[in-house]
């Protein structure tokens, strides 16, 4: 299938300043996101998704800073921007946040209603009663019933997956290319869950969307991704597609993340957890970051930083395992049969 990229991520450094001290946030990473795909970028907390996309919309906290690096979208280099009026080109209209807390992101004293109004007047350009009709429409797009009567009630008056269906219609309506879904349905129990991850792959089709999924659950980018962007320390470790990384891993980081999938959890055993930490990113990082907690590390893991290692076309790891000079390991016993158990249902 042909590819087109929308987005062009090079070599990129985000470095935060916190009482004197330098956190190297960011750790040179390149990607290119493809048009019209759903990337799921996932690990720990504290790995780099929300600093990384934050990136793209010109969102950093004021301590941080792109220190190198480009990220290319629209022949236009955004990690050049400096000023707001920069961003406002940008943000919301080209690319769109939805995040985890929707109570963040809508203001409590406003009626959806005259939220979701406002982003329609400002990017479709509708006015009176052709804005409120919209209104109606973009509501009943997200499953909301009765649009009318709940187009006048406050975000308060909504439950939390209303509340995210609200969020999500406000950031359609601005018509975004990319739409950035951050951990969307972590504070939502299960069912609803399913079905936030359901409305945003409609809309993705309806609209012709790129969407990128944070989120630290594989299994919930089982489901919706069709790329799956490992990230550890600051880095991606690991990137193939959906079907490559589930099936196919390469990075011993990838491989304890699927063996705390809480499906394979065996009754009366403890899930598995990764042991050990990640590294300080106060403290510069020597050799493959992940090499303190990898029970298969190599000598080389401690000194020198691993390539990509090209493992198919679309699938290549930063892992010093993949050099045709190191030993061959197996990835775990119970994360090779993944296929079988019917973990990803949606490859
Ligand atoms: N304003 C800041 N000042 C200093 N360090 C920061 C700041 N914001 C983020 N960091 C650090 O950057 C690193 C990456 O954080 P980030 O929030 O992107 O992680 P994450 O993978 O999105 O985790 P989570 O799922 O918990 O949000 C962490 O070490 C975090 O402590």
């Amino acid at each position: 299938m042909e590819t087109e990229t929308i987005l062009s991520v090079r070599d990129l450094d985000v470095k935060f300043t916190l009482r004197g001290q330098v956190l190297h946030a960011i750790r040179g990473i390149s990607l290119d996101v493809h048009r019209g795909e759903s990337l799921a970028i996932v690990g720990e907390s504290g790995s780099g998704k929300s600093v990384f996309t934050k990136t793209f919309m010109g969102l950093l906290d004021s301590n941080g800073s792109v220190t190198a690096g480009e990220i290319r979208y629209n022949g236009q280099d955004l990690a050049g921007y400096t000023t707001d009026q920069q961003w406002r080109t940008i943000r919301g209209r080209e690319i769109a946040m939805v995040m985890q807390d929707p109570m963040t992101s809508l203001n409590p004293l406003k009626t959806i209603g005259d939220q979701i109004e406002e982003a329609i007047v400002l990017h479709q350009g509708l006015k009176g009663a052709e804005a409120h009709a919209q209104v109606l429409k973009v509501l009943e797009e997200v499953g909301i019933d009765q649009p009318e009567r709940r187009s006048k009630q406050y975000p308060h008056e909504f439950s939390g997956g209303m509340r995210q269906r609200v969020v999500i219609a406000i950031a359609v309506a601005c018509r975004p290319k990319i739409l950035i879904c951050d951990e969307p349905t972590t504070a939502l129990d299960v069912t609803i869950q399913a079905q936030i991850l359901q409305l945003i792959k409609d809309l993705q089709k309806k609209y012709d969307l790129t969407t990128i999924y944070i989120t630290h659950d594989l299994g919930v980018v089982a489901n919706v991704a069709d790329r799956i962007a490992v990230m550890y320390a600051g880095d991606i470790v690991e990137i193939g597609t959906c079907e490559e990384v589930f099936y196919d891993p390469k990075h011993p980081y990838t491989w304890a993340l699927l063996s705390s999938l809480p499906q394979l959890g065996v009754k009366g055993e403890e899930l598995y957890s990764i042991k050990g930490t990640p590294p300080n990113l106060f403290l510069e990082v020597k050799g493959d970051a992940f090499a303190p907690r990898n029970p298969h590390a190599l000598k080389i893991d401690f000194v020198e930083r691993p390539p990509y290692f090209e493992v198919s076309p679309t699938h290549k790891a930063r892992t010093w395992l993949l050099d045709p000079r190191a030993p061959k390991v197996e990835p775990p016993e119970h994360i090779k049969h993944l296929r079988e158990q019917g973990v990803n249902r949606h490859v």
